[in-house]
């Protein structure tokens, strides 16, 4: 499939802070879109329908499966999540740049898919950061965080099949990080379209 718009995919254990990365980068970058999921997990005290997840139950989410609706899905938590097509297609086809947050193995399934989507890497700088920030933002059970804490490990040693990886320490480092990767990726895919097309003939640069 190919899109004028780029796909990037954002993964890290729960509590690195990839969610406060994107939101913060689609307030300084206005071509950068979201990609809303849909997930069986129950809302969090401040989560809206349609604003942060499609909350569904596991016979919608399983229905969806069947009718092939989804781009990737996976289990993560004790929850499936996934991106539908729906989502994203329609603004890439728009020339967006479209944002998934999703884990690992939703990551992995999206390159399959498309080659060219960045794949990034959100990294703690420390295990007891890591569990200081989900204890801080206070959003889940104390049960919830050590399952989301026991799981992280998985998902750090998928760290290296990622083209990028960003150490979330300092928050407005890691956010120019980010930054710096979308800005490099936007000018080497207007390369390789000019590349495709026959712009240098219509310029006439040989
Ligand atoms: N660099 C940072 N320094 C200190 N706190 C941070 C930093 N980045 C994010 N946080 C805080 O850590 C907490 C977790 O961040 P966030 O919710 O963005 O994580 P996440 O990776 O999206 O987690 P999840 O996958 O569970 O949604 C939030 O309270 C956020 O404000
Ligand atoms: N494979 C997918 N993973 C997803 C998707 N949407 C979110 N996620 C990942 O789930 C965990 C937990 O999220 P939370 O909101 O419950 O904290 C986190 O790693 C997300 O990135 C998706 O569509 N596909």
């Amino acid at each position: 499939m190919q899109y004028p718009g780029n796909l990037f995919v954002v993964a890290a254990p729960s509590g690195a802070g990839k969610s406060s990365l994107v939101k913060a980068l689609m307030e300084l970058d206005q071509r950068v879109s979201p990609s809303i999921s849909h997930t069986t997990r129950a809302p969090r005290g401040q989560e809206v329908h349609g604003r942060e997840y499609y909350f569904v139950s596991r016979e919608t989410f399983d229905q969806m499966v069947a009718q092939d609706a989804f781009l990737e899905w996976a289990h993560v938590h004790g929850n499936r999540y996934g991106t539908s097509k729906h989502a994203i297609e329609q603004r890439m086809a728009q020339g967006a740049d479209v944002v998934l947050e999703i884990d690992f193995q939703g990551a992995i399934q999206v390159k399959r898919i498309f080659p060219n989507a960045v794949l990034i890497f959100i990294l703690p700088p420390s295990w007891e950061e890591l569990r200081s920030r989900l204890e801080r933002r206070a959003e889940d059970s104390a049960d919830v965080i050590e399952v989301r804490l026991k799981n992280a490990a998985q998902e750090m040693a998928h760290a290296k099949e990622f083209d990028f990886v960003i150490i979330n320490e300092l928050f407005e480092r890691a956010l120019f990080d980010l930054k710096a990767i979308v800005h490099a990726q936007r000018l080497r895919f207007t390369a390789q379209r000019i590349a495709r097309s026959d712009t240098f003939q219509a310029l006439n640069i040989s």
